[in-house]
């Protein structure tokens, strides 16, 4: 079987993993998990969202976050923008690059944005071509790749479709979401091959939370396809306020121990992942949804 040599993780704990806690993250805390965070060697932190507060009021004070944080050179701290208005925030935050979200199921994409799929990325296309004209990157998600939590199974061709439509628009990366954790790696790696039929895998990165302990093997299917990105997020945080019951996205500390254990580099230095995941944990008060952590322990 085939791996990549090399695989780039996307932390996204501080803002997938915090957008689901039942009540807001006190700053402070925000900014302490993002700067032990960056300690690891990770080169990606999705560090919060620049959306309605009445939507999700757990990411209301990314502004306060992204000023307190300590930036890393050569490490992207990237934010959530479903609009112009949070894009004008993102670039008062001086943020060097936002992700658009869109999805392929028409019910989620209402639940979650307000609007249809092709609404969607009519909202999308100026975000994406003043985000760039300003010198920021722009990755695009597309949620509910492997399923829908209204809607059941979502067609790969549709997943395909608006990924393709978010790269025309100039994103650098498409991050494939299965939002709900439904996906099994042979629907994975059928979903992959109908994106890869239109976009090249190295323009891609998987999302796969972990709701039916699917998620690593999921990654590793993909990975058998070629895709070298992956998003996770520290403890297992998280989940999607707008996919009810959805589990938090593969534990990142999981991961890493699973590439090291394979011989992938990674650059990130598991023993403070693992510091960076308690940090949270003990802040939150709650449990590690880490394996490997409650191993260390
Ligand atoms: C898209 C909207 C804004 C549409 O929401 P809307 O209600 O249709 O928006 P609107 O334009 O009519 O504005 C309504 C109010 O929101 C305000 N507003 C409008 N935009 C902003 C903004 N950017 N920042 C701050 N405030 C904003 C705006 O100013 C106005 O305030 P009011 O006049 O009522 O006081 C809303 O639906 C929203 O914010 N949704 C975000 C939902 C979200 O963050 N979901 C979680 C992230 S997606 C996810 O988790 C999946 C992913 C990415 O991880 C991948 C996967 O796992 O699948």
């Amino acid at each position: 079987m085939r791996h990549p040599s090399r695989v780039k993780i996307v932390e996204v704990g501080p803002r997938d993993g915090l957008q689901n806690e039942a009540r807001p993250v006190a700053v402070e805390i925000r900014v302490g998990l993002i700067n032990r965070l960056t300690g690891t060697g990770l080169t990606a932190i999705e560090s919060g969202s620049f959306v309605s507060p009445k939507w999700v009021p757990q990411m209301a004070a990314t502004a306060e976050v992204m000023a307190a944080i300590t930036r890393r050179p050569g490490v992207a701290y990237p934010v959530l923008t479903p609009n112009l208005q949070g894009l004008e925030a993102a670039l008062a935050a001086k943020v060097e690059e936002v992700a658009v979200f869109a999805a392929a199921s028409e019910t989620f994409s209402q639940k979650n944005i307000n609007c249809s799929i092709a609404e969607s990325l009519e909202r999308f296309a100026p975000l994406a071509a003043r985000a760039k004209a300003e010198g920021l990157r722009v990755r695009g998600y597309v949620s509910c790749v492997l399923g829908c939590p209204y809607e059941g199974a979502v067609e790969p061709s549709a997943v395909a479709g608006v990924a393709e439509k978010l790269v025309a628009m100039g994103c650098y990366e498409i991050s494939l979401g299965d939002t709900v954790g439904v996906g099994t790696p042979a629907k994975a790696q059928a979903m992959i091959d109908a994106v890869t039929a239109r976009l090249p895998v190295e323009m891609l990165a998987a999302h796969f939370h972990d709701t039916y302990g699917q998620a690593l093997a999921n990654l590793l299917a993909v990975m058998e396809r070629g895709v070298a990105v992956m998003d996770s997020s520290v403890a297992g945080l998280g989940g999607c306020p707008y996919a009810k019951g959805a589990a938090g996205n593969v534990a990142s500390e999981d991961l890493v121990y699973m590439l090291n254990g394979m011989g992938i580099h990674t650059g990130i230095d598991l023993d403070r992942l693992i510091e960076a995941g308690t940090f949270i944990c003990e802040a939150l008060g709650r449990a590690t949804g880490s394996k490997v952590a409650r191993a260390r322990a």
